[in-house]
C-alpha cells in the first residue's frame, strides 16, 4: 500500500466517522495538508449531508471552494461540532505535533473552536515521543532572531524556513533536536517568548480521536 494509498483510506475513514454527527446545519472544521486534502475530495462526495464548511488555511478554502462547498468565516460559524486534520506527530496520549505546512495558527484556532478534533494521520506519523519531526513555531517577522535565541536556551536548534510566509504574514522557525516529554509544559513556555505567535504543539489541546492508517486498515485511537 502506498502512503497515498493509506492517506486516502484514512480519510474515507474519517467521512465514516463523522457522517452519523452531520446534519443539514452541521459546519465542519477542515485542516490542511495532504492527508486533509484527501479527506476534502471525500467530503466533497457527501456535500449534500451538512451546510458548510470552515477552512484553517487558504489553500484549504480555495479546495473546498472548488468543490462548491461554502467556506464560512470563523467568526460568522460560531462554536463547530467536529475538526479533521492531519498531523506530522501523534503520542500516545494524543497530543501532537502539526504546522509542517506552515498553517498550525489558524489550525489551532479551528481546533480550539471545535467540540471535537479528529485527526488522520498513516502509521509514519505515530511516536512514542514527540520532538522527532522539527517544531514549527510561528513568529512575527521582527521577533525571529530574538525568538531563535531564546529557543538555544531552552536547547532547541531553530532553523529558519526560509522563503515561507504564513497565511498570517507571519515566518516559521523549525525546531530540531527536542526531545519533548512535557509536551502541555512546553507549548506553555513556548507560548510566552514574545514574539511567538503560536507553536506547532497540540497538547494542551490535543485530538480527541486520532484515526491511523496501516496497511492492514485504519486504527482508531480515542483520548482516555
Ligand atoms: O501546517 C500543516 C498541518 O499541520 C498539516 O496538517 C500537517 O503538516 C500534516 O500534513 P500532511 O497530511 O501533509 O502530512
Amino acid at each position: 500500500m502506498t502512503q497515498d494509498e493509506m492517506k486516502l483510506a484514512v480519510a474515507q475513514a474519517a467521512i465514516e466517522y463523522i457522517r452519523p454527527k452531520l446534519n443539514d446545519d452541521s459546519i465542519v472544521g477542515v485542516g490542511t495538508g495532504s492527508t486533509a486534502n484527501f479527506f476534502i475530495d471525500e467530503l466533497a462526495k457527501i456535500k449534500h449531508l451538512f451546510a458548510s464548511a470552515v477552512a484553517s488555511s487558504d489553500e484549504t478554502a480555495k479546495r473546498l471552494e472548488a468543490h462548491g462547498i461554502e467556506v464560512l468565516d470563523l467568526n460568522t460559524a460560531g462554536q463547530l461540532d467536529v475538526y479533521i486534520d492531519g498531523a506530522d506527530e501523534f503520542d500516545p496520549h494524543l497530543n501532537l505535533i502539526k504546522g509542517g505546512g506552515a498553517a498550525l495558527t489558524r489550525e489551532k484556532i479551528v481546533a480550539a473552536a471545535s467540540r471535537e478534533f479528529v485527526c488522520i494521520v498513516d502509521s509514519s506519523k505515530q511516536v512514542d515521543i514527540l520532538g522527532g519531526f522539527p517544531l514549527p513555531i510561528e513568529v512575527i517577522p521582527m521577533s525571529r532572531s530574538y525568538v531563535a535565541r531564546e529557543i538555544v536556551k531552552l536547547d532547541g536548534a531553530p532553523v529558519y524556513r526560509e522563503g515561507v510566509v504564513t497565511d498570517n504574514g507571519n515566518e516559521i522557525l523549525d525546531v530540531h533536536d527536542l526531545s519533548i516529554v512535557n509536551p502541555k509544559e512546553l507549548e506553555r513556555v513556548l507560548n510566552n517568548v514574545v514574539g511567538v505567535v503560536t507553536n506547532g504543539l497540540f497538547a494542551n489541546r490535543g485530538a480527541d480521536v486520532v484515526l491511523m492508517s496501516t496497511p492492514d486498515g485504519v486504527e482508531t485511537f480515542k483520548r482516555s
